[in-house]
């Protein structure tokens, strides 16, 4: 038998996925999402066994794109477990309307996640933040529709700068921004009364896996009496981590640290290029999500409601 058909929209996806042109692990779901409706519409499968096929290959090639942010998998299972009926024309409707339901229940987790964060807000606050978080974003989004004044200090975010887009539009919504290089993190702390981050994804014991540089952000709010608070809706929740197993972290191209034009002043060096860390949950004071905000100890019971009769395998496994 052929290999399954994948459609060009899949790959192209993937590929932006992978290349970080589409980035944000809540962004990075609803693209893998999407992408999926577009392999159900464009497909030419002539049996349900094909189409099935196909959908499994289109997941698994989106899957393989980046290890660390769980909403992607968790995405891509919710997307394929809506998938049923006896004909294609059957199994292409109910993807194409599980789709819609993912997206609007993202965007709206995202929305509730917001309101839920920002009475942790007080009118006068200043932030700080670490790379790029559309729900840590929401967050301050609704403090500001509060009516309150929000100041942020924005870290730069090596070496992909995710900071400046944090900037812009913390700008966009008229919040004062002071951006700073990673390195002046610790003396800016001093004016800080909250860290805010989002998550890639969350343990089941509430570590939080986010980018590189925030466990050790965290340790120094600690250390200055800062509270550090995650916004991550339950997109971001392991369910794998319930049985032990550990967050890949992904290792990027070295290129991304030493472009090739430097390498040469630079010399023979081994470069490495790690994009997230694992912060321990007792540097984290609260866990943000739409289901409302808990200590990181006890998400694993948060984790047990949602995940709890889940099977072993997945679905775009050789399975049917
Ligand atoms: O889902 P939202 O809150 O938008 O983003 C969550 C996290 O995804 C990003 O990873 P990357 O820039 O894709 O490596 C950052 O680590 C950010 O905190």
């Amino acid at each position: 038998m052929n290999d399954p058909a994948i459609t060009p929209a899949v790959t192209a996806v993937a590929d932006d996925i992978a290349e970080m042109e589409i980035r944000g692990a809540a962004a990075i779901a609803d693209a893998a999402a999407a992408a999926i409706g577009e392999q159900a519409q464009a497909s030419e499968a002539d049996t349900p066994e094909e189409f099935r096929a196909e959908i499994r290959a289109a997941a698994r090639r989106l899957h393989e794109t980046r290890p660390t942010a769980v909403s992607l998998p968790n995405a891509l299972r919710y997307v394929l477990q809506g998938m049923e009926g006896n004909t294609v024309a059957e199994l292409r409707d109910s993807i194409v309307a599980t789709v819609v339901e993912f997206r609007r229940e993202l965007d709206q987790a995202q929305d509730n996640l917001g309101q839920i964060g920002a009475n942790r807000l007080r009118d006068g606050d200043t932030i700080m933040t670490h790379c790029h978080s559309t729900d840590a974003l929401s967050c301050v989004r609704h403090a500001l529709n509060d009516g309150k004044d929000i100041s942020a200090i924005v870290k730069e975010t090596r070496p992909r700068k995710q900071g400046h887009i944090t900037a812009r539009q913390l700008r966009d919504w008229d919040v004062p921004v002071t951006l700073i290089v990673d390195n002046a993190a610790r003396r800016y702390l001093n004016d800080a009364d909250h860290v805010l981050v989002g998550a890639d994804s969350i343990a089941a014991d509430g570590s939080v896996i986010n980018k590189i540089g925030t466990s050790g952000l965290a340790v120094n709010a600690r250390e200055r009496g800062v509270p550090i608070m995650v916004a991550a809706q339950t997109l971001k929740l392991h369910p794998g981590t319930m049985t032990g197993h550990t967050v890949e972290i992904e290792m990027r191209d070295e290129r991304e640290v030493l472009p090739d034009a430097e390498r040469e002043a630079v010399g023979d060096v081994r470069v490495e290029n790690p994009a997230f860390d694992v912060t321990p949950p007792r540097y984290v004071d609260a866990i943000v999500t739409e289901r409302g905000q808990f200590p990181p100890e006890s998400i694993v019971t948060l984790m047990r409601e949602l995940f709890g009769d889940q099977q072993n395998g997945e679905p775009w496994d050789e399975r049917s």
